[in-house]
C-alpha cells in the first residue's frame, strides 16, 4: 500500500542514485525549459496582438478624424438627425435639405452617441464624396436617396476588412459590397457607419477584444444585446435611422428588443447574403440571413422595400424572383393571429408577457381576431425546438470557432464553446445523464456539447428536425393563422456582467430561425414598477431553472426600459408580417 513513509522511503533510494538524480534533473530542467518556451511564445503572440488590435485602431481613429473635419465644416442640425426615413426623404427629394447636410447631421449625432455608448468600429470617409455626387444628380428617384445607413462590421463593404472582431480577419481587405450595401446604394442610400458586433457573431453580447463593448443606449449598466448590438444601439441612442444587420438566432431581434427599435429577420432565401463574413454560412440547416433595422417603423419598411426591391434581385440572381409585393403589404382585410406567451423553454418576466397582452389588445382593437396558440402543449413538448436548433448550430462541436480562434483572445461568451469543444463528448454525455432534464436551460446546452458521433447520427437527426418543422407548420395551418405574436426575449434588457450567459434563453428568436420563417420586432411597451412588484413576488412569478433566476435578478432596476414584442409570418410572407407590425403600430397609437 502507498503509504507517505512508503513514498518517502522511494523518494530517498531514487535521489541516493547519482545516475537517476541527474535524470531527473535533466527530466524537470526539460520540463521547465518547455514551460518557459511556450509562455514566452503566448506571451510574444499576445504582444503581436496587441500590436495589430491597436494599429488597426488608429486605423480607425484617422478615418473619425477625417470624418470629423468634414462633419465640423456644417453648423449642427440636431432636427435632422432626429426625423424618420420618410420625412427626410420627402425633403431629400424635394431640395429643401441637401445629401450632405443630412450626412453631416447623422455623423455628428452618430459620434455624440458613441462617445457613451461605443457603438461604432469605424465611420466610413467615403460617403462624403457619395453624398456631394447625389446632390449633383437631377434625378432622385432611389427609394433611399440620401439617407445615411449605418452597417453591422461583419457587412462587406469595398476597401475595409470585416473582422467581427477576430484576429484571423484583421486587415483581410474585401474587394466587393455585400450585395445588401449595394442594393442600398443603387436605392441613392449612403453606408457611413460600421457598427459594433460580439466576437465571432456567435453570442448575444456586443463585445470583441479589437472593438470593445457597446451599451445600451437606454441605460450604460446593461447590455444593447447582439450580434447586431452596435446597430441596435446606435438607431437606440438616434445615431441613425435604418441599418443592416444579421440574424442565424436572434441577432437582428434581440437588439431590437434591447434597444427600443425596430427589425425584420427575413426568411432565409429573400434577401442576399452574397458578401457576409463567411463563419456559418456551411451550416445548412440553419441559415444566417441579413436584414433591416430601423429607428421607427416607417423607416424600417423603407429598408425593407430596398432590401427586397428588382435591383437586389438583379444584383442576384440565385434568389427566387419575389420583388416586395406592396400589394400585399397594403392590404387591410381582417387577420388571425395566433399569440403565445411561454413557449416551455424559458418562462417570461410579467413585463414581458403583459407586452405581447398589449399588443394583443391593440390587434384587436384594429379589428384582427386573436387566438391562443399553445404549440408547446399541442405539440407535446416544446423543448425539442431549442434542442435542435443549439445542436445544429454547434454540430461541429465548436471546432471550426475553436480553429479561427487558435491566436485570439477569447471572450467570455464563447469561451464555453471553444474550450468545451476539447472535452470528449462522453463526458457530457455522463453528465446529461447525471443532471436529467429538469433544468431546461442545462440540458438544452449539454445536448449541444454532446454534438454528433457520426454523419449517420447527424442525417438523422436533420431528418427528426425537419419532421418537426412540418408538424409546427401544419399546427399553424391547422389553426388558419395569418401571423403569430410573442415575446422576443423573457426578460427586459440583461445586465452587462450576465449577459454572455443568456445563450439557451433567446429561445423565443431561435425558433424562428429554425423555421425559417420571417420575424419583426416592434417595441411596445416599458417596464413599470409594477411588472418587478410582480416578477419579485414568489406567489406570481416563480424562476424555474438557473438561469432565469439570473435574469431576475437581472431586471431589478429596469423600470423604464422598453419591451417589445415578435410578430411572424409563413416563410417569404415578409409583406404580411410586415402588415401585422404596421397594425400593431396604430393599434398603440403610433400611426
Ligand atoms: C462542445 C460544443 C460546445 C457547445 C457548448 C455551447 C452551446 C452553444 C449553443 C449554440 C449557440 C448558438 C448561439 C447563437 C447566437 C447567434 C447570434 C446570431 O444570431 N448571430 C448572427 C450571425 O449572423
Amino acid at each position: 500500500m502507498m503509504t507517505p513513509q512508503n513514498i518517502a522511503s522511494v523518494l530517498e533510494i531514487l535521489v541516493s542514485d547519482r545516475r537517476t538524480r541527474i535524470g531527473l534533473l535533466s527530466l524537470a530542467s526539460l520540463w521547465l525549459f518547455r514551460y518557459a518556451f511556450y509562455s514566452w511564445r503566448k506571451s510574444a503572440s499576445m504582444r503581436r496582438l496587441d500590436q495589430k488590435h491597436s494599429k488597426r485602431r488608429q486605423l480607425a481613429q484617422k478615418r473619425k478624424d477625417i470624418v470629423r473635419e468634414n462633419f465640423s465644416k456644417t453648423r449642427s442640425a440636431e432636427n435632422i438627425a432626429n426625423r424618420s426615413a420618410e420625412s427626410l426623404l420627402a425633403d431629400l427629394k424635394n431640395g429643401k435639405l441637401s445629401a450632405l447636410e443630412v450626412l453631416h447631421a447623422f455623423q455628428r449625432k452618430a459620434f455624440e452617441v458613441n462617445e457613451k455608448i461605443n457603438c461604432i468600429t469605424e465611420p466610413l470617409p467615403e460617403a462624403e464624396e457619395r453624398a456631394k455626387e447625389l446632390d449633383q444628380k437631377a434625378d432622385k428617384s432611389g427609394l433611399l436617396f440620401g439617407i445615411p445607413v449605418s452597417v453591422k462590421e461583419s457587412v462587406n463593404i469595398k476597401g475595409y476588412d470585416c473582422t467581427a472582431g477576430l484576429e484571423a480577419f484583421i486587415d483581410e481587405i474585401v474587394d466587393e459590397d455585400a450585395v445588401t450595401v449595394q442594393a442600398v446604394k443603387r436605392h441613392g442610400g449612403v453606408p457611413f457607419v460600421r457598427t459594433n458586433v460580439p466576437q465571432s457573431l456567435f453570442s448575444y453580447c456586443c463585445s470583441n477584444p479589437l472593438y470593445r463593448e457597446t451599451l445600451n443606449p437606454q441605460d450604460v449598466s446593461r447590455s444593447p444585446g447582439g450580434s447586431s448590438g452596435g446597430e441596435g444601439a446606435l438607431l437606440g441612442g438616434g445615431g441613425s435611422v435604418v441599418g443592416l444587420g444579421t440574424d442565424i438566432g436572434g441577432s437582428l431581434r434581440v437588439p431590437a428588443d434591447f434597444c427600443g427599435v425596430y427589425s425584420l429577420k427575413p426568411t432565409a432565401g429573400r434577401i442576399s447574403t452574397k458578401g457576409l463574413l463567411r463563419l456559418s454560412s456551411g451550416n445548412l440547416a440553419i441559415r444566417g440571413v441579413v436584414g433591416p433595422m430601423g429607428r421607427d417603423f416607417k423607416s424600417l419598411v423603407l429598408l425593407s422595400r430596398a432590401l427586397m426591391s428588382p435591383e437586389m434581385l438583379e444584383l442576384d440572381p440565385s434568389l427566387p424572383h419575389l420583388p416586395f409585393n406592396e400589394k400585399e403589404f397594403e392590404k387591410t382585410d381582417r387577420l388571425r393571429i395566433g399569440y403565445f406567451t411561454f413557449d416551455g423553454v424559458s418562462k417570461c418576466q410579467p413585463s414581458n408577457v403583459r407586452a405581447v397582452m398589449e399588443a394583443k389588445s391593440a390587434l384587436e382593437k384594429e379589428g384582427h381576431e386573436l387566438v391562443p396558440f399553445d404549440f408547446p402543449t399541442l405539440m407535446g413538448r416544446a423543448y425539442p425546438s431549442a434542442d435542435y436548433f443549439v445542436r445544429l448550430m454547434v454540430a461541429d462541436r465548436g471546432l471550426r470557432l475553436a480553429k479561427i480562434l487558435e491566436n485570439d483572445r477569447v471572450e467570455p461568451a464563447i469561451q464555453t464553446v471553444v474550450y468545451a469543444s476539447v472535452i470528449p463528448a462522453w463526458v457530457f454525455r455522463l453528465l446529461k445523464k447525471l443532471v436529467g432534464d429538469e433544468d431546461r436551460h442545462k440540458a438544452v446546452m449539454l445536448s449541444a456539447c454532446i454534438g454528433f458521433s457520426s454523419i449517420d447520427e447527424y442525417f438523422g437527426h436533420v431528418g427528426d428536425f425537419l419532421l418537426w418543422k412540418e408538424a409546427f407548420t401544419q399546427l399553424w395551418r391547422d389553426h388558419k393563422l395569418d401571423a403569430v405574436i410573442c415575446p422576443v426575449f423573457p426578460s427586459p434588457p440583461v445586465l452587462k456582467e450576465i449577459i454572455h450567459r443568456v445563450t439557451s434563453l433567446s429561445t423565443y428568436c431561435q425558433l424562428y430561425n429554425s423555421l425559417n420563417y420571417p420575424a419583426g420586432v416592434v417595441p411596445v411597451t416599458k417596464v413599470t414598477q409594477e411588472d418587478l412588484d410582480k416578477a419579485a413576488d414568489p406567489n406570481v412569478f416563480s424562476a424555474d431553472t438557473v438561469l432565469e433566476k439570473l435574469l431576475l435578478e437581472s431586471s431589478r432596476n429596469a423600470q423604464g426600459l422598453s419591451v417589445g414584442v415578435q410578430c411572424a409570418a409563413l416563410p417569404f410572407q415578409e409583406e404580411k408580417c410586415l402588415r401585422v407590425m404596421r397594425e400593431l403600430e396604430k393599434g398603440l397609437g403610433k400611426m
